[in-house]
Parts: structure tokens; C-alpha cells; sequence
């Protein structure tokens, strides 16, 4: 009811018109001339862009926009929060204040590209020609767009820290299916905001079907083994460009990827056994191999945090870059690997990969089983219950 009241207000304040919703940054833009270094262009031809909008983008993107908007031109949230019922501002605040420390420069990037995909979702899908360069969207939680041969799917709940729910699993797949299909050469996965993901959304364990918990694990192994699967058969080279921290099945699935470009702002965390549940995306099998077998067990059984130096040096990130510079040199760099002939990627990725795919899939059924298992111990849910109580968190 909360939240129903508060888009309802947001739509109040915000809606009379698109324009007149969006463009309040705009204005704001002006008076903060100053703050803008290299990409002021581009960033005031985004702003420009979003005044052109013919349809409303709702209010969730319209936070967003706001929230990109502060940290580009002002930094990290800087103003005290809102009381609990100045519902619009809190809102604003949360969203601004969830981009935490993220740069400027990331911002102002994430901005424009957020621009660019609503400017063409947006459009009548009649100006979209089959095989030019597109960007698609229709997607609840993610970003995704297809251009310069690359496409894109980028985790798109910022205010949650990327955190993967129900609907977004299932986002995941259907984008990887359609990736696996279009016309990019490679395809990356992204977060938006400051975290790559804070793995699997712990809500998830609060929608209890008729059947009680026995029924909702064996639907989340169910979930977690198609969406592994994905993984495992994603036929082109796969990139994770890992922007901020990662965590629980966000890290595991990267075994699972072709390269792994990290920020130096990035961490790699597997909480399992404080979470009281076991490993999963593969990770019992790729990590031991990745990083030997001991490494694994830092991680996966204690928990060990990584920095992006050391899972590079560890093997699970393939390179580490300045944050300042991160989205420039790693987008410099794929659209390169982009370039290059689609079919010898492919085929050259299925030669590396192929032999494991049998191995990789019996790993993943157990692993499935063996959560479906921990889900229902007092371990898994003392553990959700202490976060989503507020009494815990990693
Ligand atoms: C069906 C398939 C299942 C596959 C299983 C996979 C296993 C895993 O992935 S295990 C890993 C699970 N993840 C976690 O345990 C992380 C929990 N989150 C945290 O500890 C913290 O939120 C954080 C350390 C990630 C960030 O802390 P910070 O203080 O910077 O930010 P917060 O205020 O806590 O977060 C903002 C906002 O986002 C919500 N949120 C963040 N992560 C999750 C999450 N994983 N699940 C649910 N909600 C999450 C957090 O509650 C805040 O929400 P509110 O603003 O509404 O309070």
C-alpha cells in the first residue's frame, strides 16, 4: 500500500507532463555548469534527449534520471534524509543515496547511456530496421541494448543494489535467449549504479506458495538450475564488466563467463555458509579450478572477501582497472573484441567450453539440490530473517 501510495505521488508531482517532470534536472544542469568535465557534451546532448521523449518513462526511471543526474553534477548524497513521510523526497534521497560513492564520471556515463536506451525504447518500434544496430527494452529490471556488435544487459535495480529477484532471473534468461540470437558478436553483463549485485534478492524467500516452503525451495532449485543452465550453453563470448561489488551468485556465475573486467571499487563475496547455504552457479567445480582448491574454500566455505587485485590474481577476474577510467577503457576494449569475425568467436569459445558443458550441467542439478536442501534448514532461515529484520547484514 505504501509504495502503491507513494507512485501515486510520485505521478502526481511528477506527471503532468513528461516534459515538465524531466525536465527539472534540465534547469538544474544550468546552474551546475561548472561541475562538468570531459563528457559535458554528451551529457547535456542526453539531457537534451530526454526533453524529446514523446512518453513518460514512469516514475522508477525517473528517479533514476534524478538520482544520476545529483551524483554527476554534485557527488555522493550529500543532504540529510528525509523524514518517513516525505514519501517523494525520500524516494529521491534513497535513489540518489544508493549510487553511494560512485564517480562522477561513472555517473555521468550511466546517465547518457540510460538517455540513449530510453530515447530509443521509447520510440515507435516501427523505427527500429531489422539488422541495423538496436536497442531493446520491455524489460522490468534490466537495461538491455544491442549496438556496435555488442549487447548488453545491464542489472537495473540500483536502489537494491542489483539485488536478483523473481522477475529478474527470468529477465536474465529471456535476454541471454534473445543475445544468443541477434546479430552482436558479444555479449556483456553489467550493473548499474554502484554495485554489480548483491546476489540473490532475500525477499524472494517471503513469497510462501500454498504449498509452504517445501514448495517455494523446490521452485527456487527449479529457478536456479534453468537460469545456470543459461550460463552454461550462452553460445558467444560472454563478458561480465563488473562495476562494483559483487556478491553470492553474482561472483559464482563468473566462472561461468569468457572474461571478467573488474573496477578496482570491485569486491567478490560468497557469504554461503554465514547465510547457511552452499555454493551454486558452478562455482564448487570452476573455483577449486580456478583458483585452487584451498583458495576455493577461503571463499566459498569461510567467506573470504576478495578485492578486484586479488580475485585477479586468483584468476576469477581476467583484468582490473581504475575506476576513473573503467567504462572508457573496458568499452574501448570490447567494442575492439567486437569487431572481430562473430563465427570464429563462436566457435572458438565452443571448442574451449564444449567438453565441460556434461560435466558443468551435473554439477549444477547437484548443486541445485543440495540448496533446495539448505533453503529449508533453521541456519538458511535464521539467517534471512536476521537481514530482512535489519538485525544483519555481510
Ligand atoms: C532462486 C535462486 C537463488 C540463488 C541463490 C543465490 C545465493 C546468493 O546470492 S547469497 C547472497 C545474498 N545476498 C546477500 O546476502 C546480500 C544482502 N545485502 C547486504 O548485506 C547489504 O544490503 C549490502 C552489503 C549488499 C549493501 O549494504 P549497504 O549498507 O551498502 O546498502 P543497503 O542499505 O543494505 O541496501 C540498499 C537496499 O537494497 C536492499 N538489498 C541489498 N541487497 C539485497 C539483497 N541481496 N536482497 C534483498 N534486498 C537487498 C537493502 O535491503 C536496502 O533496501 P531498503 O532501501 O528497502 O532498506
Amino acid at each position: 500500500v505504501a509504495m502503491a501510495h507513494l507512485a501515486w505521488r510520485l505521478a502526481q508531482r511528477w506527471c503532468p507532463s513528461s516534459l515538465q517532470v524531466i525536465s527539472f534536472p534540465v534547469v538544474q544542469l544550468h546552474l551546475n555548469r561548472t561541475a562538468m568535465r570531459a563528457s559535458q557534451k554528451d551529457f547535456e546532448n542526453a539531457m537534451n534527449q530526454v526533453k524529446l521523449l514523446k512518453k513518460d518513462p514512469g516514475n522508477e526511471v525517473k528517479l533514476k534520471l534524478y538520482s544520476l543526474y545529483k551524483q554527476a553534477t554534485e557527488g555522493p548524497c550529500n543532504v540529510p534524509k528525509p523524514g518517513v513521510f516525505d514519501l517523494i523526497n525520500k524516494a529521491k534521497w534513497d535513489a540518489w543515496n544508493a549510487l553511494g560513492s560512485l564517480p562522477k564520471e561513472t555517473a555521468r556515463q550511466n546517465y547518457v547511456d540510460l538517455v540513449s536506451s530510453l530515447s530509443s525504447s521509447l520510440e515507435s518500434s516501427s523505427q527500429v530496421e531489422p539488422g541495423t544496430d538496436r536497442k531493446s527494452t520491455g524489460y522490468e529490471t534490466l537495461m538491455v541494448t544491442s549496438e556496435d556488435g555488442i549487447t548488453k544487459i545491464m542489472l537495473n535495480r540500483p536502489t537494491k543494489k542489483n539485488a536478483l529477484n523473481v522477475e529478474m532471473y527470468h529477465e536474465i534468461m529471456h535476454a541471454l535467449k534473445a543475445a544468443s540470437k541477434d546479430d552482436s558478436a558479444i555479449t556483456v553483463l553489467t550493473g548499474n549504479g554502484d554495485y554489480y549485485s548483491s546476489g540473490n534478492d532475500l525477499t524472494n524467500f517471503t513469497d510462501i506458495p500454498p504449498g509452504g516452503v517445501e514448495e517455494k525451495a523446490k521452485n527456487g532449485a527449479i529457478l536456479l538450475r534453468e537460469f545456470v543452465g543459461c550460463f552454461i550453453d550462452f553460445p558467444k563470448p560472454l563478458i561480465a564488466v563488473v562495476n562494483g561489488p559483487a556478491v553470492g551468485i553474482s561472483v559464482t556465475l563468473l566462472g561461468l563467463f569468457d572474461a571478467v573486467y573488474a573496477s578496482d571499487r570491485a569486491t567478490f563475496h560468497t557469504p554461503f555458509s554465514h547465510l547457511g547455504q552452499s555454493p551454486e552457479g558452478c562455482s564448487s567445480y570452476t573455483f577449486p579450478k580456478i583458483m585452487s582448491p584451498a583458495k576455493a574454500t577461503e571463499m566459498l566455505v569461510f567467506g573470504k572477501k576478495l578485492t578486484a587485485g586479488e580475485a585477479c590474481a586468483q584468476g576469477l577476474v581476467t583484468e582490473v582497472f581504475p575506476d576513473r577510467t573503467f567504462q572508457k577503457e573496458v568499452w574501448t576494449r570490447l567494442k575492439a573484441f567486437a569487431k572481430l569475425p562473430p563465427n570464429a568467436m563462436r566457435i572458438s569459445k565452443e571448442i574451449i567450453r564444449n567438453r565441460e558443458k556434461e560435466k558443468l550441467h551435473a554439477v549444477n542439478a547437484e548443486e541445485c539440490s543440495v540448496l533446495q536442501g539448505r533453503w529449508l534448514s533453521d541456519e538458511c532461515m535464521n539467517a534471512v530473517v536476521n537481514f530482512l529484520s535489519r538485525k544483519s547484514k555481510l
